[in-house]
């Protein structure tokens, strides 16, 4: 495990903080990246500081209407493509990858990262999911090319599961060990949910609350904030694709910042199911996101109630503290499921795998 040669797709928020924290992790590589409008690709190991330094405020947000078929169908920001939005710094001529000295610009970033796979042990997906078969398209294309290796992507939406479960034959048949909803939630608080349950034998309800406080701000944050959005009453996924950077900027101001959600569709619930913990309609999500102060509006809970083996109804509760913020709980889970990944893949475990399932049985 000392040698696991990584890439991530989509250096957004999360992409690049992925790359971040792995500089604090044992044995990962990262040797390639991109996102919507450059790649860069060096297999000895990318300078993630300089990577980092040149797309700080500087992410390549919103798809230019046209350019390419991955930039079609991805969803996202519609207004400022390509330009500075108010308060955000830009490097050199365009935004993103193609700023820093590494970067190269591309047409077909995702087909040039597969063009390089044969040599890349593991592939993070950090794309935005605002069209749901989006991220399954890109697994599918990985095993068109024959990769042999480890997907992992962040995705929150509970439909997209079975999409790549439709897709399981194809990503087995090339050796691919694909973990999906591996950030927070889902992520690290599902397989906080799968562990909790151990002492049950049957689980009644399972409640995640979480509190995320965005220090860097929605800048930094678009696809989250985004996709965040489509839980809110009166919105969906196409109305929030649709809005623009101002119209996102006015409805976080009519909320003084602060967006609560309830009964959110976070794949939490049938990666529990799937793992066969509880139903589906038994987890409930929710939580509250301010998005302009790094305090955490409310405390993150994962509760599980259930019945012991003995006949006692309880509750277990997993706390995070206030301190870990959502960029600490989503990669160091996404790079922590990455490496279990790797171990299933090298042990020729292929197909998909939720948080769960790497977990105790239940
Ligand atoms: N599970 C969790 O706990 C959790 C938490 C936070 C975010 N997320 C998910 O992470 C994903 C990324 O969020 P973000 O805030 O980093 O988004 P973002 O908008 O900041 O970044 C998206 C990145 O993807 C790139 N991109 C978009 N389309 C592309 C294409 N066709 N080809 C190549 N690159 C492309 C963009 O250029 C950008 O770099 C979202 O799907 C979000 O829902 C999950």
């Amino acid at each position: 495990m000392n040698d696991v040669r990584f890439a991530v797709l989509g250096t957004g928020g999360i992409g690049r903080r992925t790359l971040d924290v792995s500089r604090e992790k044992d044995g990962l590589t990262p040797v390639a990246a991109c996102d919507r409008n450059g790649v860069a690709v060096d297999h000895e190991g990318l300078d993630v500081p300089e990577l980092l330094e040149a797309t700080e405020g500087n992410i390549a947000s919103g798809p230019e209407d046209g350019v390419n078929d991955d930039i079609a169908t991805d969803g996202g920001a519609k207004a400022d493509a390509g330009t500075a939005t108010d308060g955000v710094k830009q490097h050199g001529e365009e935004a993103g990858i193609v700023a820093s000295e590494q970067g190269r610009p591309t047409e077909t970033p995702i087909d040039d990262i597969i063009a390089e796979s044969d040599d890349i042990d593991a592939v993070l997906v950090a794309l935005p999911n605002l069209e749901h078969d989006f991220i399954p398209r890109v697994a599918e294309r990985f095993a068109e090319a024959e990769y042999e290796g480890v997907l992992v992507d962040v995705l929150k939406r509970s439909r997209v599961i079975g999409m790549l479960d439709d897709r399981e034959d194809r990503l087995k048949e090339s050796g691919i060990t694909f973990v999906c909803g591996a950030g927070a939630t889902p992520g690290f608080l599902t397989g906080a949910a799968a562990l909790a349950a151990q002492s049950f034998v049957e689980v009644e309800e399972v409640e995640i609350w979480w509190g995320v406080g965005l220090k860097s701000g929605y800048e930094d944050n678009r696809g989250t904030v985004r996709e965040d959005i489509a839980h809110l009453d009166g919105y969906d996924i196409e109305t929030a694709r649709e809005m623009s950077e101002a119209e996102i900027e006015t409805l976080i101001e009519d909320h003084d910042g602060v967006l609560e959600f309830h009964d959110m569709e976070h794949a939490d619930d049938v990666l529990l199911e799937r793992a066969g913990i509880c139903d589906a309609e038994d987890v409930h999500v929710g939580g509250v996101l301010d998005v302009r102060s790094d305090k955490k509006p409310t405390t993150t809970t994962v509760s599980v109630t259930g019945t012991t083996f003995d006949g006692e109804t309880g509750t277990n509760t997993f706390e995070l503290d206030d301190v870990t913020s959502m960029e600490a709980n989503v990669n160091g889970p996404a790079l922590g499921y990455l490496k279990a990944g790797v171990r299933n893949n090298r042990a020729g475990h292929y197909g998909v795998f939720g948080p769960a399932d790497l977990m105790p049985g239940f």
